[in-house]
């Protein structure tokens, strides 16, 4: 008799997955960044990534990280993938999801993450921990009631042909 596979990919696998398969439509040279948020039912509900608002052409506007006139650097145009994935579900409600992304979220998403709803995060990566962006924004989810963990890495490495 046939059994069940038993090597399926886990909840936290695949959400997790699905965010950096988003991360991966990034434009950004240096940090591509996905998301993916989830119902308490594990369903998909939005996924973002980073890059610049709509009308904003990705070979008009610059992607550079430094440079002496603000205005010639990415920072000031490049939308979160976070928000991006708030911004782009038109269902409704994120009242009680959890939000799966692969770089911990800075201080203006986590104000969205707060407002809208969003009761848990997921991250696989702190490399701004000791930036003040990172730390207010778990100032603002500690205060708020957001919780936050980092992903537990599995040791499966999934390899997709397309
Ligand atoms: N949580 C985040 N989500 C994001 O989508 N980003 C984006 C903004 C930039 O496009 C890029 C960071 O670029 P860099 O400073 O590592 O060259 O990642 C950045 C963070 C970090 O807080
Ligand atoms: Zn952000």
């Amino acid at each position: 008799m046939s059994e069940k596979r038993k090597d399926y990919l886990s909840w936290d696998e695949y959400f997790m997955g699905v965010a950096m398969l988003s991360g991966m439509r990034s434009k950004d040279p240096s940090t591509q960044v996905g998301c993916c948020i989830v119902s308490q039912e594990n369903k998909i509900l939005s996924m973002g990534y980073n890059g610049f608002p709509t009308g904003c052409s990705d070979d008009e506007f610059p992607w550079a990280r430094e440079g002496d006139d603000p205005l010639e650097t990415k920072y000031v145009y490049s939308t979160h993938s976070e928000l991006n994935a708030i911004l782009n579900y038109s269902g409704g409600s994120l009242v009680g999801a959890r939000l799966y992304v692969s770089l911990f979220p800075c201080n203006e998403c986590a104000k969205a993450i707060i407002q809208c709803g969003i009761r848990e995060v997921i991250y696989a990566n702190d490399k701004y921990s000791d930036t003040p962006s990172v730390i207010a924004s778990k100032r603002m989810m500690d205060a708020a009631g957001v919780k936050y963990h980092q992903y537990r890495k599995t040791e499966r490495e999934v390899t997709i042909c397309l």
